[in-house]
C-alpha cells in the first residue's frame, strides 16, 4: 500500500478523502481504511455541548449497533471518540434510494419497486427482532451498494443522539414519514412507526414523489387524513387519549386506487395494511414480508439487476482539506427535494423537482407544536403561531429495559468497549 501522511489520518487508521455531505449529526466524509484497504464513510458526530465528552449511554448503545449484522443493514465497522467528536465508521455505499426515485432517467418497474421494498422490510425485520427501532426512515437513509443491495443506515441514531437542531432543514423531510401516533405526541411507540415510514417510502416508489408532504405537524396530520379519511374512534380506540390529540374536521377517505392509479391490487392491499391508523392493528414488518404481494408475479428484481443512477461520488481530489468545504458532485441533496405544499392534499398532481428556498423551510418548520386546544380545520398553514421546537417522543420503557439489560452484560470500559 502507498505510504500515507500520518497527519491526514484519523485514529492512526483512516485516511480522509472528500466530504460526502452533512446530515443531522455532522459531516460525513469518505476515507480509506489503511488496515484493510476498504473505502469507508466516516460520520463525525459533534458532541460539543456534552462537557463530559461522549456519554456512557451513547457508547453502550453504539456497541449494540456494532452487533447488528445483516445484508440489509449498513455495517458499523468501527466507532471511536477523537478530538471531542464521535466518529462512526460505516461501509461505503454508492448511492441511496432518494437518488433513484428522483432520477428521471430511471424507469422503475413493478418488480423493481417490489425488490426495493422487500430489502427495506428485511432490514427492518432484522432490527425489530433485535429490539431496535429505526425511527428515522426516509429514502435517503436507504443506501445502495455496488451490487444493488439496499441497506438501512442511521439505525438507532435518532434515539442515541436525539435530534440536534432539526427544525431547519432535516426535520422538514423527516416529518413526511412520521406515523400519526407520533404526530399526536405518543410517548409509548413501537415498531409500527417504522412500518408507517416504510409505507410512505413504498408510496413514494409508486408515485416517484413524496406522498404526504406536510408543512407542519398539524398539516402533516391533515395530509394523512385527506388521503385516508379522518380516523374514527372505532378504527383507532386509543387515539383520543394521546397527549396532542385534537379533533379534526371529518373528511371521508377517497378510494386508495384513485391515489395510486398504476399499483396492482396486491400492492394496494399491502399499502393499506401498512397505513393502518391504529398502531396495534397495523401490519408488522414480518407479516408484510409474508404478504402475497411478494410471492405474486412479478417477482422482485434481483438486486444486481436493479436500475441505479450514474455514480456521483468519484473521488477526484485525493486528500481531504477541511478549509475547502464539501466537494459538490451533484446538485445538493436538499435542493433536489420537493418542498412541502402549504395547501391541502393534492393527490397525484405534485410536480417533481421543485426547488426549495431556505426561507421557506425555516418558516414552515416553525409551524411545529402549535397550540392544539381547538378543533382544527384541515389544510391550514399554522406556522405563524408557533415558537417552541417539537417535543421528541421517547422509546417505550420495555424496549429500554431490554436494551439496557443486554448492554450491561457486555459493557466494560466505555472507550475500550467501542473497539
Ligand atoms: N455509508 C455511506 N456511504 C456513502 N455515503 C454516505 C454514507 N452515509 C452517509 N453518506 C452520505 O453523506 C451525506 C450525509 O449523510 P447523513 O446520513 O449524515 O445525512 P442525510 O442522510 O443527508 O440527512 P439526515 O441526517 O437528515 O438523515 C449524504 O450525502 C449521504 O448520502
Amino acid at each position: 500500500m502507498a505510504e500515507v501522511d500520518p497527519s491526514k489520518k484519523v485514529a492512526d487508521r483512516y485516511l480522509k478523502r472528500e466530504v460526502l455531505g452533512e446530515g443531522t449529526y455532522g459531516v460525513v466524509y469518505k476515507a480509506i481504511d489503511t488496515k484493510t484497504g476498504q473505502t469507508v464513510a466516516i460520520k463525525k458526530i459533534r458532541l460539543g455541548k456534552q462537557k463530559e465528552g461522549v456519554n456512557f449511554t451513547a457508547l453502550r448503545e453504539i456497541k449494540l449497533l456494532k452487533e447488528l449484522k445483516d445484508p440489509n443493514i449498513i455495517e458499523l465497522i468501527d466507532a471511536f471518540p477523537h478530538k471531542g467528536n464521535l466518529h462512526l465508521v460505516f461501509e461505503f455505499m454508492e448511492t441511496d434510494l432518494e437518488a433513484v426515485i428522483r432520477d428521471r432517467n430511471i424507469f422503475l418497474s413493478p418488480a423493481d419497486i417490489k425488490s426495493f421494498l422487500q430489502m427495506t422490510l428485511k432490514g427492518l425485520a432484522y432490527c425489530h427482532k433485535k429490539w431496535v427501532l429505526h425511527r428515522d426512515m426516509k429514502p435517503n437513509n436507504l443506501l445502495i451498494g455496488p451490487n444493488g443491495q439496499l441497506k438501512l443506515a442511521d439505525f438507532g441514531l435518532a434515539r442515541i443522539f436525539g435530534s440536534p437542531d432539526r427544525r431547519f432543514t432535516h426535520q422538514v423531510f423527516a416529518r413526511w414519514y412520521r406515523a400519526p401516533e407520533l404526530l399526536f405526541g405518543t410517548k409509548q411507540y413501537g415498531s409500527g412507526v417504522d412500518v408507517w415510514a416504510a409505507a410512505c417510502i413504498f408510496a413514494e416508489l409508486l408515485l416517484r414523489r413524496p406522498f404526504l408532504q406536510g408543512s407542519s405537524d398539524i398539516d402533516q396530520l391533515g395530509k394523512i387524513f385527506a388521503a385516508f379519511g379522518t380516523p374514527t374512534s372505532s378504527q383507532w380506540p386509543d387515539m383520543v387519549y394521546l397527549p396532542d390529540y385534537v379533533e379534526y374536521q371529518y373528511v371521508p377517505a377517497p378510494p386508495l386506487r384513485s391515489l395510486f392509479l398504476m399499483a396492482s391490487d396486491d400492492a394496494l392491499d399491502l399499502l393499506s395494511k401498512m397505513f393502518t391508523y391504529d398502531p396495534k392493528a397495523r401490519i408488522s414488518v414480518q407479516q408484510a414480508l409474508e404478504h402475497r404481494y411478494f410471492s405474486s408475479a412479478p417477482l422482485p428484481t434481483a438486486p444486481d439487476k436493479l436500475p441505479r443512477p450514474a455514480p456521483k461520488r468519484e473521488s477526484k481530489n485525493s486528500e481531504f482539506n477541511p478549509h475547502e468545504g464539501p466537494t459538490v458532485l451533484s446538485p445538493p441533496r436538499k435542493s433536489r427535494r420537493v418542498m412541502p405544499q402549504p395547501e391541502g392534499f393534492e393527490g397525484n398532481t405534485h410536480q417533481l423537482d421543485k426547488h426549495d428556498d431556505r426561507g421557506g423551510e425555516i418558516r414552515l418548520a416553525a409551524g411545529e407544536n402549535t397550540s392544539r386546544n381547538e378543533p382544527m380545520p384541515m389544510s391550514v398553514d399554522f406556522s405563524i403561531f408557533a415558537t417552541k421546537p417539537p417535543n421528541r417522543p421517547t422509546i417505550n420503557s420495555a424496549d429500554r429495559t431490554h436494551l439496557k439489560r443486554k448492554l450491561d452484560l457486555e459493557f466494560q470500559h466505555p472507550e475500550e468497549s467501542m473497539r
